[in-house]
């Protein structure tokens, strides 16, 4: 099958967009994974679906695909870069957008600078529903947020972290480090992100606080290891450091990949908003396997 594609990224998390809005292209899950192999595909962390409203009250929907071929509730980075593609295919004239993704409606705002906002929702707390499995698990208190203990199997010598579990749709568990380019990322992302605690995966976010208002992070995302930015990830770890007391409301996350701006204020029901990049990269065609 041929398809057409538009590659873009957002503070370097890159993705392959693809434009359903005229049908579905009806990808297996090995396609997605063909799509974003580097080596025999277009290369990419996610790939995102371009969709009609589902219902009223929403101008698209937007379906994500992890790098591993399996679809996911949420993509921060992924947003922004949804909203630029809309708007300047001209898919819509509108520069605030509602989107219908898996896990609920998200609002992004394009800027005049092509810079875009999103507002994310609010996050998610309550260890049950990131999910997260704590029984028997003792939480330290740290400001007004708890740190749980997280065991980490198979590391020499044997290591507990503690994190925030935090869903911004999707699952993040974050961590302090005193030096986010020392933290082993490559070594524990993994054990982290398939720990028996968290029955959906989990996406394992390394923070290093600089100031109140900055933070250095690295995140090992579920279905595509390190990328160079997670957007939800930036969001959770933001969260959580505003709930230990380490920061205020409006935070500059500093990734591999670039700048995110972050705000929250903080309350259960609050909504956390993401400003940063979105960027075109190129525009293809390529043949996808039928047999896959
Ligand atoms: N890169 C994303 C997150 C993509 C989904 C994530 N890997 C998951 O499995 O939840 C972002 O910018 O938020």
């Amino acid at each position: 099958m041929q398809i057409r594609f538009t590659k873009m990224q957002g503070a370097g998390n890159d993705f392959v967009v693809l434009d359903e809005t005229q049908g579905r292209l009806g990808l297996s899950a090995a396609q997605y994974r063909y799509l974003a192999d580097r080596h025999f595909g277009v290369g990419a962390d996610q790939i995102l679906s371009v969709r009609p409203a589902p219902a009223a009250g929403v101008d698209f929907e937007y379906v994500i695909h992890n790098a591993d071929g399996g679809e996911v509730e949420q993509c921060g980075n992924g947003a922004r870069c949804f909203a630029r593609y809309v708007h300047d295919k001209g898919l819509t004239d509108k520069s605030v957008i509602r989107v219908q993704t898996l896990s609920g409606v998200i609002a992004p705002e394009i800027h005049g600078s092509g810079r875009v906002t999103v507002d994310m929702g609010a996050p998610q707390l309550n260890p049950a529903l990131v999910p997260f499995d704590t029984a028997g698990l003792q939480p330290q208190l740290l400001g007004s947020a708890q740190k749980w203990p997280l065991a980490l199997d198979g590391v020499v010598p044997p290591a507990t972290v503690w994190i925030a579990p935090v869903s911004m749709g999707n699952p993040h568990a974050v961590q302090l480090v005193d030096d986010v380019e020392a933290a082993p990322v490559l070594a524990w992302g993994p054990l982290i992100e398939n720990h028996a605690r968290f029955p959906q995966r989990v996406n394992a976010g390394f923070m290093q606080i600089v100031g109140r208002g900055e933070v250095k992070l690295r995140v090992y995302e579920r279905g595509a290891g390190e990328t160079l930015a997670c957007g939800t990830g930036a969001c959770a770890a933001v969260v959580a450091g505003i709930g230990w007391g380490l920061l205020d409301g409006k935070v500059d996350v500093h990734t591999h990949g670039g700048l995110l701006t972050i705000e929250w204020a903080g309350g259960a029901q609050d909504r956390v908003r993401m400003t940063g990049p979105a960027e075109f990269v190129f525009e293809g065609q390529i043949e996808i396997p039928d047999t896959l």
